[in-house]
């Protein structure tokens, strides 16, 4: 891996901190420790989130981040709506590994005060200047992550629990437009980062994911252009313009289950390359957890972010179902 300076550039470094820079047309302000907002001089009515490394391996997410941002202080690319980049847990990536103690991404929406980890303390920041940043009513977060298993759709977010409100069409499209076609439509409140924008700040957020985990140095950035080019065009251009909504373009999977690892003997049912979205037929043994067994219930019935490794009483197995595009209450 390569030393942090080169993976996120100087804007990582304490001694940035508490400092701004100015481009020609907007203020950088370096909140915190891989913490860069944007403030344009005449900002445009939205506010933009790009977060990455919740996960501190998912390296393709970092380096679109320090390219939108080394791109904005070179003059490259000049924003015109309110932006924060966040990079979730420089320690993790310094580290290499997913995290340092525990599970960044379990611990939003106030589960941080249930510990004292390095992750626990960061996401308590991260919330803090996820409000600190959001003012206007327009307001977005994209949780940037790459899984660790193959997929049959590459490319998929997780729009999480709604609470019975609307699917936007606008932002399926957005998301299709970023190579993003496959939604997982989550059915129950979280603690990831993009539900918490969703409950606490009423933003348009999700967790998406833009490819497989590979380290630093090998991710092929061709196959995450038409993310990067559309992330770069809705912070740079003051009304995006999008194709009108098409219904064939999106696959749609309603969560069906989410199996938690209960008991120290638990495994996962099909080997370790079997890829997210892979159906098996009824009644097929998916995961024993100690005393439980967990078959397939219905038919089309599809795994995803199988993790036998996961701590206990974590999430360690969801099953999705396909559902029509018709089927969802859209606006
Ligand atoms: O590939 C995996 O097994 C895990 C990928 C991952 O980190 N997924 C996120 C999904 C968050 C969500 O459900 O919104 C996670 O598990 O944190
Ligand atoms: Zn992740």
């Amino acid at each position: 891996m390569p030393d942090l300076p080169d993976v996120l550039g100087p804007y990582e470094g304490e001694s940035l901190v508490g400092t701004s820079l100015r481009t020609e047309t907007s203020r950088v302000e370096f909140w915190d420790a891989g913490v860069i907002a944007v403030e344009p001089d005449q900002p445009g009515n939205k506010d933009v989130i790009f977060s990455c490394a919740v996960h501190g391996d998912e390296t393709a997410p970092i380096e679109i981040v320090r390219d939108m941002v080394r791109d904005i202080l070179a003059g490259k690319l000049q924003v015109q709506h309110r932006t924060l980049f966040l990079i979730a847990n420089p320690a993790a990536i310094v580290n290499g590994t997913r995290f340092i103690d525990v599970n960044m991404n379990r611990l939003f929406s106030g589960a941080h005060a249930k510990g004292d980890t390095p992750e626990h303390r960061r996401a308590a920041k991260l919330e803090q200047y996820v409000s600190r940043f959001f003012k206007q009513e327009r307001r977005y977060h994209y949780d940037l992550h790459t899984a660790i298993r193959d997929s049959a759709h590459e490319k998929f977010a997780v729009y999480p629990f709604t609470h019975g409100g609307p699917y936007k069409r606008e932002q399926l499209t957005f998301l299709a437009e970023c190579g993003v076609d496959t939604i997982l439509l989550n059915q129950a409140p979280t603690t990831t980062f993009s539900y918490y924008s969703v409950r606490e700040h009423n933003a348009d957020a999700f967790t998406v994911e833009l490819g497989k985990v590979r380290p630093f140095g090998e991710n092929d950035m061709n196959r995450f252009a038409d993310a990067d080019t559309m992330f770069r065009k809705l912070i740079s251009t003051s009304e995006l313009e999008l194709p009108q909504f098409d219904s064939n373009r999106h696959h749609v999977y309603d969560v069906s289950r989410s199996i938690d690892r209960t008991a120290e003997d638990f495994r996962l049912n099909f080997a370790d390359d079997v890829a997210n979205f892979t159906e098996f037929e009824l009644g097929h043994l998916l995961a024993v957890d100690g005393e439980n067994e967990y078959t397939v219930e219905q038919s089309g019935e599809r795994i995803i972010f199988p993790n036998a490794k996961v701590a206990l009483g974590q999430r360690a197995l969801l099953t999705v179902v396909p559902m029509p595009v018709e089927n969802l209450k859209l606006v």
